[in-house]
């Protein structure tokens, strides 16, 4: 199976290194990139093949894949409009329906919608996937595989929650990043040097999520159990509740959502 990815950017990288890390060929993967600086890491790191524009040789797969910036992806696809045949096209861009990609591909109907994570680059991510209803089995399958080999799927059968899987698992990293930056800063603040206060943080980081993965118990039991009646988690998780932090979190989320939908209508309008 022979897969092009168009755009070689922070997802693609994601992507192609899980695939290879899973012992996928590089001879299979091909990428259109047009910053030579990105082509030739991709050559450099993975062994892809990579051309600047769209060519015969990019035309010439069973899979693409569509890894271009939403605001990008109109301009991206007018080299391939009209031009496909009965290659199975997965987008993971955020925001941009299926309806429009195969509007502006010239009404291909194969299509695929993903929503992965960036730990796909250590084969932890998570992604889900929608596809248009013409997508047979085999069609779902491709996709399933490409995906499955940098982590866990999930497919969805409402386009429209599409943004929702976006808000939660898309961005999620760059949530936990952030609350992990937090947690770092105030390991600094108490007189931590840099090394010791990111050990802190991701060990506990990794201690916890693998405990909630591993437990029966939900999350907000497993936080009790930190929790002792009068102790430090309490004075710690009343601050927070105080300064809203949690409706904050759920706040943030639904912004994302927001935003998914709002490229959906400004990007998929037509001119
Ligand atoms: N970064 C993330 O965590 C996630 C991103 N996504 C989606 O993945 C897509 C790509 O995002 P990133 O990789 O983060 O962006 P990026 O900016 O790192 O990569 C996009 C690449 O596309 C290239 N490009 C621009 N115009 C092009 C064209 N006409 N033809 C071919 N390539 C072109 C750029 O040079 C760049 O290298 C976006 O649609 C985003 O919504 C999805 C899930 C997670
Ligand atoms: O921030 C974004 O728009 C992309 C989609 C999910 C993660 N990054």
């Amino acid at each position: 199976m022979k897969i092009t990815f168009i755009g070689g950017g922070n997802m693609a990288n994601a992507l192609i290194g899980g695939l290879r890390q899973q012992g996928y060929s590089a001879v299979g993967i091909q990428v259109v990139e047009p910053m030579e600086e990105s082509r030739d890491r991709l050559t450099e790191t993975y062994g892809v093949r990579c051309t600047p524009i769209v060519d015969a040789s990019a035309l010439n797969c069973e899979v693409l894949v569509l890894a271009v910036k939403p605001q990008v992806m109109r301009e991206a696809l007018k080299p391939l409009a009209g031009k496909l045949g009965n290659q199975m096209v997965i987008s993971i861009a955020a925001g941009l329906r299926l309806a429009d990609i195969s509007r502006w591909l010239g009404n291909h109907s194969r299509l695929v919608r993903c929503m992965p994570n960036t730990p796909a680059l250590i084969g932890a991510g998570l992604t889900g996937l929608y596809a248009d209803p013409s997508v047979d089995r085999e069609g779902q399958a491709v996709a399933e595989k490409i995906l499955g080999a940098v982590g866990r799927t999930l497919w969805i059968d409402d386009e429209a929650k599409m943004d929702a899987v976006t808000a939660i698992s898309g961005s999620g990293p760059g949530y936990v990043f952030y609350l992990m930056e937090a947690l770092e800063n105030a390991a600094l603040d108490l007189g931590f040097d840099a090394a010791t206060a990111r050990l802190m943080t991701v060990e506990t980081f990794l201690g916890a999520a693998g405990l909630a993965e591993q437990s029966p118990e939900s999350v907000g039991m497993l936080r009790q159990r930190v929790t002792s009646k009068g102790g430090t988690t309490e004075a710690a998780l009343n601050s927070f509740e105080a300064d809203g932090v949690m409706a904050a979190i759920r706040r943030g989320a639904a912004a994302a959502d927001q935003r998914g939908r709002e490229l959906c209508e400004l990007l998929g309008a037509d001119d």
